[in-house]
Parts: structure tokens; sequence; C-alpha cells
């Protein structure tokens, strides 16, 4: 999934005509065209996209044929019938033919699904674990919570998701480094946009509003607003998880930010905000608390480079990998 951005990114000036081949030429079409275009990159992608939709296609089938075979059979899939894909093949089935997903569809979904919701999650992952071991004292302390939390056993999902520390931990590392760090969006009517702080202009004057027509393509700075020091204060800059425990700063707390997730725009909002969030957030935090109550995560002696695909990825030696020393904690009295 990675290399598919990687690849994608270093396609950033040719990807521009994508909307206009999009529009102009069938799907098959395109297809026959990428083994004779002479652009290494898109012939990386095509590998990977095909790669991605063989598995979708093999996990459709094994649970389409679970649904066949009928309740004992689904209770032994990955999701116990619970999952989207096989709620979606349900509701697929009891649909009309008009409104019914086809495959070709119920596939798009979960490549799209699998797209989003991959490297956005492992790459906040790595990030919380590379903090960790740089602040091996917060690590201690969210330990101690995880593990009293678990003192009588399997951890629930409410006693999860209320342990302070890893909220905190999860939100100041999705602040600090969104996944996605910008979106673009398209504006469907002519609107005035207001500046939260006013911009000289060339010939002197105080620029206060900007005015976006119809059809204006609008890149959203994610990354900008979550570290934005104005808002967040002098530290914004800086990993503190506390900052959660204790009372935002009122600029923080008193502005008006219309992200799915509170005060952050890394989910982003709207319409089309990111429907995946708070399943992501509970993968975050049971990974986390299963990976810190068995295991003390610490800076090794290798570089690690942070490199932006569409997710920024910690890369070693050119290859993607987060080296880290791991040893196994001791529970012992
Ligand atoms: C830390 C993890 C995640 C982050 C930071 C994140 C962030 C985002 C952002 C910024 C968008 C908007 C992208 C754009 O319009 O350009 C988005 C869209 C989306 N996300 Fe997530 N995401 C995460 C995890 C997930 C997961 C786990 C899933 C699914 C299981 C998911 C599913 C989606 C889908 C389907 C969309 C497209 C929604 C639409 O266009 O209507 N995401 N996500």
């Amino acid at each position: 999934m990675k290399q598919l951005l990687f690849a994608a990114k270093r396609m950033m000036i040719p990807m521009q005509l994508l909307p206009f081949l999009l529009r102009t030429t069938p799907a098959r079409l395109r297809r026959w065209m990428i083994p004779i275009l002479p652009i290494r990159d898109l012939q990386v992608a095509k590998k990977l996209v095909d790669v991605m939709d063989e598995n979708s296609r093999s996990i459709l089938e094994g649970k389409q044929a679970a649904i066949a075979r009928g309740d004992s059979a689904i209770l032994e899939q990955i999701g116990r019938g619970k999952d989207i894909i096989s709620l979606l093949i349900r509701a697929a089935e009891k649909s009309s033919a008009e409104d019914r997903l086809s495959e070709e569809e119920l596939r798009g979904q979960m490549n799209v699904m699998m797209f989003a919701g991959t490297d956005t999650t492992s790459t906040a992952m790595s990030r919380i674990l590379h903090e960790l071991a740089h602040h091996m004292d917060v690590q201690e302390q969210l330990r101690k919570e995880v593990t009293q939390a678990a003192a009588h056993g399997d951890l629930e999902y409410d006693v999860l998701n209320k342990l302070p520390l890893l909220e905190a931990i999860c939100r100041e590392t999705l602040r600090l480094y969104p996944p996605a760090i910008t979106a673009s969006r398209q504006a469907t009517r002519d609107t005035v946009l207001p500046l939260g702080i006013p911009m000289t202009g060339k010939d002197g004057t105080t620029i206060t509003e900007v005015v976006v027509p119809k059809g204006t393509i609008v890149h959203v700075g994610i990354k900008a607003a979550n570290t934005r020091c104005s808002l967040w204060g002098a530290d914004a800059l800086q990993w503190k998880p506390e900052r959660w425990l204790n009372p935002l700063p009122s600029a923080i707390a008193d502005a008006d930010i219309p992200g799915v997730y509170p005060k952050l725009l890394t989910f982003i909002g709207g319409a089309r905000g990111c429907i995946g969030y708070k399943f992501a957030e509970i993968s975050i935090k049971v990974q986390l608390a299963i990976l810190v109550k068995g295991f003390r995560f610490e800076v090794s002696d290798k570089k690690v480079a942070w490199k932006l695909g569409q997710a920024e990825a910690p890369t070693f030696e050119g290859k993607h990998m987060l080296p880290m020393v791991v040893s196994m904690v001791s529970h012992d009295a």
C-alpha cells in the first residue's frame, strides 16, 4: 500500500491528466494503454492495484460463500458476520435490483477502505511508538494505566476508550502527525472565506477575506491547522499528550474547527469526512494497549527518516521500516 502511495506521489504531474482521462476514455481502454506507456511508476501502481483487487476478490468470495453456507460458517469468519463487507453483502441481497451494489461496486468499496484505512492507521501507530520510545516516562505511565485497567482480565471497549493517558497520546499524535497532511475540496458554490489572520496585499491593503468562486479547488492544510501556534500555543510543534489532560487554551477551545474529531482536522469534516475514524481510533488503542503492556520500546541507534508519500512513513536506508529496540516486560510483582 505504501509503495502505491509513493508511486502516485512520484507521478504527481502526469496524474493531473487523470480527471480528463476518466471523463473521456472507458476503463478498458485505460487499462490497455497502461502497459504501453513508458512510465515505470505507472506499471508499479498497476501491479499493486491488481494485488489489492485480487485480495478484495478473494475476501469477498470467502464472505459470500460463508453467507451462502449459513450462520455457523459466518461465525467462523473474521468479524463473525458483523464486519462491514458482510453487512454490505446482506444489504445488497435484500435490495431491489436497481439499488443493489454490484460485485464490482462491493470490491470497489473494499479497495477504498483498505487503501484509506491501512497506511493511515499504521503510520499513526508508528508515530506513537516512536514518540513513546523518545519519552520513556510517558511510556511507563501508559504501561501502568493499561496494566491496572486490565488487572481483572481483557479490557472492555468502554474501559479502553476512557483511559485518559491512552486517549491523550492518540489525540496528540494524530494532532501533530496527521497521516494525511492536506486534503483537496472543490467549492460547490460561490463563497467568501473570512481569514483568521488578516493578510497585507502587495498594494499595502489589508485583506480579511478571500472570494472563492464555484469550482475552485481548495487545498486544506490539515497539519497547518493542527499545529498553528496562534491556536495551540507556542508549544504547538511539540509532542505533549498532557495538553489533552488539562483544559485546552481558550483560543483553540473557542475556535470553530469543523473536524469530525474534536478540534482537529486529522480526519477532516463535512459530508466527505473520514468514515473510519472511530474504527481507526479503537484499533490504534487496542494495538497500543496490547503492545505496551507486553513490550518496552526504545530508540535504536539506526537513524529513521520520515518520508512523505501520501502519509508520512518511517524509513531506514531507503526501506519502509521503523527500527526499534523491543524487550519483553516482566509483570512479576
Ligand atoms: C488514523 C487513521 C485515519 C486517518 C488519519 C484518516 C483520514 C482521512 C481523511 C483526511 C480523509 C479525507 C480524504 C480526502 O477527502 O482527501 C479520509 C477519508 C476516508 N477514510 Fe479515513 N482516515 C483514517 C482511517 C480510516 C479507516 C480505518 C478507514 C476504513 C476502515 C477509513 C476510511 C475512509 C474512507 C472510506 C474515506 C473516504 C470518505 C469519502 O470520500 O466519502 N479511514 N480519511
